[in-house]
C-alpha cells in the first residue's frame, strides 16, 4: 500500500516549469528526494499540500485523495517545510501550545520525549536557537500528533554529523512498525545511503527516475566513464548527471 501517491503533478513559474511529477511512497518506507539547486523539490512538495496552487494532477495520502479530504490528511501528516524565522522572539513554549490546539490527536507525552531527544529547552525563544536546535524544534513538532507521514525539506542540512546521524537512526526507528512513511529532500546524498529504502531523482522540474535504492544506483551506472570503472555512488551519479550540462554549455 502507498501512504502517499503522486500524479502528474503540474506547476508552471515564469521561469520554472514542474512537469507532470509522479512518484509513490510505499508504506513503511522511507524516500530520499533528491535534485540540484533549483531543480523542483521544494515546488513539489509545497504543490503537494496546497501551499502552492498546483495546475494540475491528483495526490492521495493515507489513501484518501488530498484536496477532497485536506484538512483530515493535515491532521495526519507532520510536515517540515521552511522555518519558523518569523516568531523570533516567541517560545518555544508559546508556539507549542498554539500548534497543539490544531491537532486532535496531539500527544504532549510524545512531544516531551521528542523535546528531551533533541535536547532542547522550549523556555528559550525562537532567536535564540540555533540553525539546527530551529529544525530539531520543528521535527519534535511534526512526531508529536501520530503522524503516519512525514514530509521533510531538507530536514538534515543545518546539522552537525552527530545529530545528522542520530536523525536518521530516529527516521529508521520511526518506519520499523511498518505503519509511518517517511518522504524527506536532501543534498546529502550519503544521508540516503544510510536510510533511504527508495530514491527520487528531479532534474530541471522532471522526474529522472524513483525507484528502490539498489535499482536507482544499477539504472545510473550507465553513465560512468569507463566500464570498469567502481561502481557509481549516489553522489557520483548526481555529478555525473548534472556535470553533462556543463560540459555541453562549455562546448557552446
Ligand atoms: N514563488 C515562486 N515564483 C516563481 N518561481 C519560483 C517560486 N518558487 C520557486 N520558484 C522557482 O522554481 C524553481 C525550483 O525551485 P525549488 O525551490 O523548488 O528548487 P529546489 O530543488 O527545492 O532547490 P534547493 O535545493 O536550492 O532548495 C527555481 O527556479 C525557483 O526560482
Amino acid at each position: 500500500m502507498n501512504l502517499l501517491s503522486v500524479k502528474n503533478l503540474s506547476k508552471k513559474y515564469p521561469a520554472f516549469e514542474l512537469k507532470e511529477v509522479s512518484f509513490n511512497v510505499k508504506q513503511g518506507s522511507i524516500m530520499g528526494f533528491i535534485g540540484k539547486n533549483g531543480a523542483g523539490k521544494s515546488t513539489t512538495l509545497k504543490a503537494m499540500l496546497n501551499m502552492v496552487h498546483p495546475d494540475s494532477g491528483t495526490i492521495e495520502m493515507l489513501g484518501k485523495d488530498f484536496n477532497q479530504n485536506e484538512a483530515w490528511c493535515k491532521q495526519n501528516i507532520g510536515v517540515v517545510l521552511g522555518g519558523i524565522d518569523y516568531y523570533p522572539k516567541k517560545k518555544l513554549k508559546t508556539i507549542t501550545k498554539v500548534t497543539s490546539r490544531f491537532y486532535e490527536k496531539w500527544d504532549d507525552e510524545k512531544y516531551q520525549q521528542a523535546l528531551k531527544l533533541f535536547e532542547l529547552d522550549e523556555r528559550k525563544t525562537v532567536d535564540q536557537l540555533s540553525a539546527g536546535m530551529r529544525v530539531k524544534y520543528l521535527i519534535a513538532l511534526a512526531l508529536s500528533h501520530h503522524a503516519r507521514l512525514l514530509i521533510f525539506d531538507e530536514p538534515t542540512s543545518g546539522l552537525d554529523p552527530v545529530s545528522r546521524e542520530d536523525l536518521l537512526m530516529l527516521f529508521e526507528k520511526l518506519v520499523q512498525s511498518g505503519d509511518r512513511s517517511i518522504l524527506f529532500s536532501t543534498h546529502i546524498t550519503s544521508d540516503l545511503e544510510k536510510c533511504a529504502d527508495t530514491i527520487t531523482y528531479i532534474k530541471d522540474g522532471t522526474i529522472l527516475a524513483s525507484e528502490d535504492r539498489e535499482a536507482f544506483v544499477r539504472h545510473f551506472q550507465y553513465l560512468k566513464d569507463n566500464e570498469s570503472d567502481p561502481e557509481l555512488s549516489l553522489e557520483d551519479i548526481m555529478v555525473h548527471m548534472e556535470r553533462k550540462k556543463y560540459d555541453e554549455s562549455i562546448a557552446l
